[in-house]
C-alpha cells in the first residue's frame, strides 16, 4: 500500500480557500428531493475502465437483485422510512445463523467463534451505539411457529409494532423448503397485519458454494416465494433478497442496504454524494458508520462488492489507528461538530492508478471514496475542499 500524501490520517484538514471556487458544490435548497434528478444524470465515471470491467462481470447478479425491488405491476415500491433508530428483527429456522449474523455485525464477534454459539430459546436483543443506534432482536424458533400458527394469547404487538424490518435467514446449506413455507406464512402475516415493515430475505451461508449453485438457489428461492405470494393474493408485497455469509463482506453489504431503507435522511445523503462524485470524478463514494462498517449511503453509480470490500477494509485501518491514538468522545455523536477531522489518500493497486480517499465526518461517520484512472486524485485540494462542504451539509442534515 503506497501512501501518496504524507499527512497523518488524523491530521487537521487544510483550511478551505476563501475565494470563490469554480468547483464548489452547489447544493439545491431542497436536498431531499434532489436525489432522483442527480441519479439519472450520466457521469464521466461511467467510462471508467474498472467500472466497465466489473459491470460486465456482475450485471447478471445486479439485475437479479434489482428485479426484486419491483412489484408485479412494474412500479417500484416505496420503502418505508421512519424516524428513530433502525429496529431489525431476525427470524428463520433453527441453526440457520440468526445469532451469528446479529453477533458478527452488531457485537463484532469473530465469525469463527459462532461455531460455539448456543441455541436461542428466548428473544435476544443487541444494540449498537454508533453514529446511529442500531437495535436488533433475534426471535427464537418458538416465536416463528407462533407467528405462522398464532395462538389466541400471542401478543404480536409487543414484538412487531416498533420493528422497521424483518430479516428472514434462510440456510442454503440445509434443507430449506420448510423454511420457505414458514417464511411465506410470516410474510403474509406481516403484509396483512404490519404492512409498513420491510421484509428482507438473507439467502445465507453461501460461502463454499459454487457461483453456479449460488445463482441457481437464489433464482429458485426468489421465484418460489414470488409465486406463492402471488397465489395467496400478496404478489404486490415487496421482498428483497441478498446472498450472505458471515465469512466475507456480503453480510455487511446486505445489512447496509437493509438499514438504508429505514433512514429518512437517505435521499439527502445520496444527493450530496452524487454531486461530490460528479464534481471530483470519484468512482464510488460511501458514507460509513465507522464502528459497524455499515454504509449509510452511497452514490448512484453501480455498486460492486469489490469497491465495498476495499473501503470497508480501509475503515478497519482507520478504526485501528484511532484505537491506538485515542478515540475521543463516546455515545451517539451525530450532533458533534466533527472537531479533529482527518483525511488521507492511499493507492492500493499495483499500477498505482486507483486510490482510496477517506475523510472523517465526525468520530463515528466517515466518507470513503474509490477513485480510478482519470480521476482527479492529483487535485487533492479540490477533493478536500468539496469533501469539506459535504461534511458541513451532512452535519446540518443530522442536526435537523
Ligand atoms: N458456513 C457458514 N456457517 C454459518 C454462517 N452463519 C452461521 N453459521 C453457522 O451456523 C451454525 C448455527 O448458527 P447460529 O447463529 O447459532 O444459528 P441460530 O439460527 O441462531 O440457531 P438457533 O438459535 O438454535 O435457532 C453455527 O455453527 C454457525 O457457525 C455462514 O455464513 N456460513
Amino acid at each position: 500500500m503506497r501512501t501518496l500524501f504524507s499527512e497523518n490520517i488524523l491530521s487537521l484538514s487544510p483550511t478551505p480557500a476563501p475565494q470563490s471556487n469554480p468547483f464548489e458544490l452547489l447544493f439545491p435548497s431542497s436536498l431531499s428531493t434532489a436525489s432522483s434528478t442527480a441519479s439519472t444524470q450520466s457521469s464521466p465515471r461511467q467510462d471508467d475502465w474498472l467500472t466497465q470491467h466489473v459491470q460486465n462481470q456482475h450485471r447478471a447478479d445486479a439485475d437479479a437483485v434489482n428485479q426484486t425491488s419491483y412489484v408485479s405491476s412494474g412500479h417500484r415500491t416505496q420503502n418505508v422510512r421512519r424516524k428513530g433508530n433502525p429496529k431489525l428483527l431476525f427470524m428463520g429456522s433453527r441453526r440457520s445463523g440468526k445469532s451469528s449474523v446479529q453477533k458478527v455485525v452488531f457485537q463484532k464477534l469473530s465469525p469463527a467463534d459462532t461455531l460455539f454459539l448456543e441455541s436461542t430459546s428466548r428473544i435476544e436483543t443487541a444494540n449498537m451505539h454508533s453514529f446511529i443506534t442500531f437495535e436488533s432482536a433475534e426471535l427464537p424458533t418458538s416465536i416463528v411457529t407462533a407467528v405462522t400458527a398464532p395462538a389466541p394469547d400471542f401478543d404480536h404487538q409487543a414484538i412487531f409494532s416498533n420493528a422497521g424490518a424483518v430479516i428472514w435467514i434462510l440456510d442454503v446449506q440445509d434443507e430449506y423448503l420448510t423454511s420457505i413455507t414458514s417464511m411465506i406464512q410470516t410474510a403474509v402475516f406481516l403484509a396483512e397485519t404490519y404492512p409498513r415493515i420491510n421484509f428482507e430475505v438473507f439467502i445465507h451461508k453461501t460461502d463454499g458454494l459454487s457461483d453456479e449453485y449460488k445463482y441457481e438457489t437464489f433464482r429458485e428461492v426468489r421465484q418460489r416465494v414470488q409465486d406463492e405470494l402471488s397465489d395467496l393474493g400478496h404478489g404486490d408485497r415487496s421482498v428483497s433478497y441478498y446472498q450472505t455469509s458471515i465469512f466475507d463482506h456480503s453480510i455487511f453489504e446486505a445489512m447496509s442496504k437493509v438499514v438504508q431503507k429505514l433512514l429518512p435522511q437517505l435521499p439527502a445523503m445520496e444527493a450530496l454524494l452524487n454531486k461530490l462524485c460528479s464534481t471530483c470524478r470519484i468512482q464510488k463514494a460511501y458514507l460509513f458508520d465507522t464502528v459497524s462498517k455499515i454504509y449509510l449511503a452511497t452514490d448512484a453509480s453501480p455498486s460492486f462488492l469489490r469497491d465495498y470490500e476495499v473501503c470497508s477494509d480501509y475503515v478497519d485501518v482507520i478504526v485501528d489507528i484511532k484505537q491506538i491514538y485515542g478515540w475521543h468522545g463516546q455515545g451517539n455523536s451525530s450532533q458533534e461538530d466533527g472537531g479533529g477531522v482527518g483525511e488521507s489518500m492511499v493507492s492500493y493497486d499495483r499500477s498505482g492508478d486507483t486510490y482510496v480517499y477517506a475523510r472523517e465526518i465526525n468520530n463515528y461517520l466517515s466518507l470513503i471514496c474509490v477513485m480510478g484512472r482519470g480521476s482527479s486524485a492529483d487535485k487533492r485540494v479540490l477533493i478536500d475542499y468539496n469533501a469539506g462542504i459535504l461534511h458541513d451539509a451532512l452535519l446540518q442534515i443530522f442536526k435537523v
